[in-house]
């Protein structure tokens, strides 16, 4: 195999491991998770277009995306010092706060795409 290809392939699985040792050690991330396969098995259910599956799974690879992030900023802002101190603080409220707009986003596709036709469907 060519060093190219073997280098390829060892980036590509450090990138699994890091989801699934944030997976292992995020509760978010696997409340996440079980959010996402809720949306798909309701977008499937309600027969949601394609066109708005889209925006789900934008949504989904945001708040993913975030929690990632955020929990690289949290290692690695515990890694720099166990030390309490105004910076750490500010560095790990930021990350937490991208996750709460990626949420707050994912909420509002959600409530757009799925709402409508899950009213139809429990309430009609
Ligand atoms: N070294 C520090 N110095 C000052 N404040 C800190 C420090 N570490 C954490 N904090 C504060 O505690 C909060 C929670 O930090 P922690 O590292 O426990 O994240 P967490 O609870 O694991 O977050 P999440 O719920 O996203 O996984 C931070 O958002 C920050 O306000």
């Amino acid at each position: 195999m060519s060093g190219w290809r073997s280098r390829e392939i060892r980036s590509f699985r450090s990138a699994c491991a890091g989801i699934a040792e944030t997976l292992r050690g995020e509760r978010h991330m696997r409340f996440h998770l079980v959010s996402a396969c809720i949306v798909a098995v309701l977008a499937i259910w309600l027969r949601i277009p394609r066109s708005d599956i889209l925006w789900l799974l934008l949504a989904i690879a945001f708040v993913f995306t975030a929690e990632l992030i955020n929990t690289a900023i949290e290692r690695t802002v515990d890694r720099i010092s166990s030390d309490i101190h105004p910076l750490a603080k500010a560095a790990k409220d930021a990350a937490a706060g991208a996750v709460l707009v990626a949420v707050i986003f994912a909420a509002a596709v959600g409530a757009i795409v799925i709402g409508p036709p899950l009213w139809r469907v429990c309430f009609q």
